[in-house]
């Protein structure tokens, strides 16, 4: 069953096009990777998604609701979970209390938030940092810290932005094995990166954007032999095939 839709989203910015009728689908259930070189139009597909940017045109479709132009609280209430590529946990906050700040959004009682941050907060490995201040965990703690915060809104659809970039290679094997766990738990994932190994590992389907316009769209294995794809991205950047 599709979870979401997105249907002929175009989006401009002062003449210039970031997204011209883009199309993709996300299954239940399902993790599908959102790939393609920089300036491709990913992130303003996810700000499309999440209500941050309402589209010139097309609309989006979250588990048969029509949620384009929602603002993104609606949106995130719905079920759609963000992390960012930038991030920006209050700093001088403990880990477990940035945590209760989403999980707030969904339990009325403090004490009910609580319990729920504290669950995720293990959940992401960071049980040990829960009552550090978030300025003192690593970029690998400030990642899992992001997906803390977007896994206490309880989504039902994550949209994952670089989760694994900055990363060395074994703290990606351990993120890797995070997301197939919160997969299984039936969260249903959309996965911009550019760590091909990982986006390969992870996705059930892959899409891929070049100059907003959707490139192509196929199996891990059917993208990555695409010359198309290798074309405008994993043969001018060989690295990420490999990466
Ligand atoms: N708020 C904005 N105002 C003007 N131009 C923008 C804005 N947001 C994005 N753009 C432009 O839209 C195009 C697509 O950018 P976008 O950030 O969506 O690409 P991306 O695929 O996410 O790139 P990256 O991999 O570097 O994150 C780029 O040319 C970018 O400069």
């Amino acid at each position: 069953m599709t979870l979401l839709e997105v249907q002929d989203v175009s989006k401009s910015f002062a003449g210039l096009r970031a997204l011209h009728s883009v199309s993709l689908q996300v299954e239940r259930g399902s993790i599908v990777g959102l790939i393609g070189p920089n300036g491709a139009g990913k992130t303003t597909l996810f700000n499309v998604i999440a209500g941050v940017m309402k589209p010139d045109a097309g609309r989006v479709l979250f588990d048969g609701t029509d949620v384009t132009g929602w603002p993104p609280y609606r949106i995130a209430r719905l079920g759609i979970g963000r992390t960012f590529q930038l991030m920006k946990p209050f700093d001088t906050l403990s880990v477990l209390d940035n945590v209760t700040v989403a999980t707030l959004q969904r339990h009325r009682s403090r004490k009910e938030a609580r319990r729920a941050a504290t669950e995720v907060v293990e959940r992401v490995g960071l049980g040990e940092w829960a009552d550090r201040k978030a300025s003192v965990l690593s970029t690998a703690g400030y990642k899992r810290l992001e997906l803390a915060k977007a896994l206490g809104l309880e989504p039902s659809l994550l949209l994952l932005d670089e989760v694994l970039a900055g990363l060395v290679p074994a703290e990606r094997a351990r993120v890797v094995e995070l997301l197939r766990e919160i997969r299984a738990e039936g969260v249903t994932m959309l996965l911009v990166e550019h760590v091909m190994s990982a986006v390969m590992a992870l996705s059930d389907h892959v899409y891929v954007l070049h100059h907003g316009e959707m490139l192509a769209s196929g199996t891990p294995e059917e993208v990555t032999k695409d010359p198309r794809v290798i074309e405008a991205y994993l043969g001018e950047e060989g690295h990420h095939a490999g990466a």
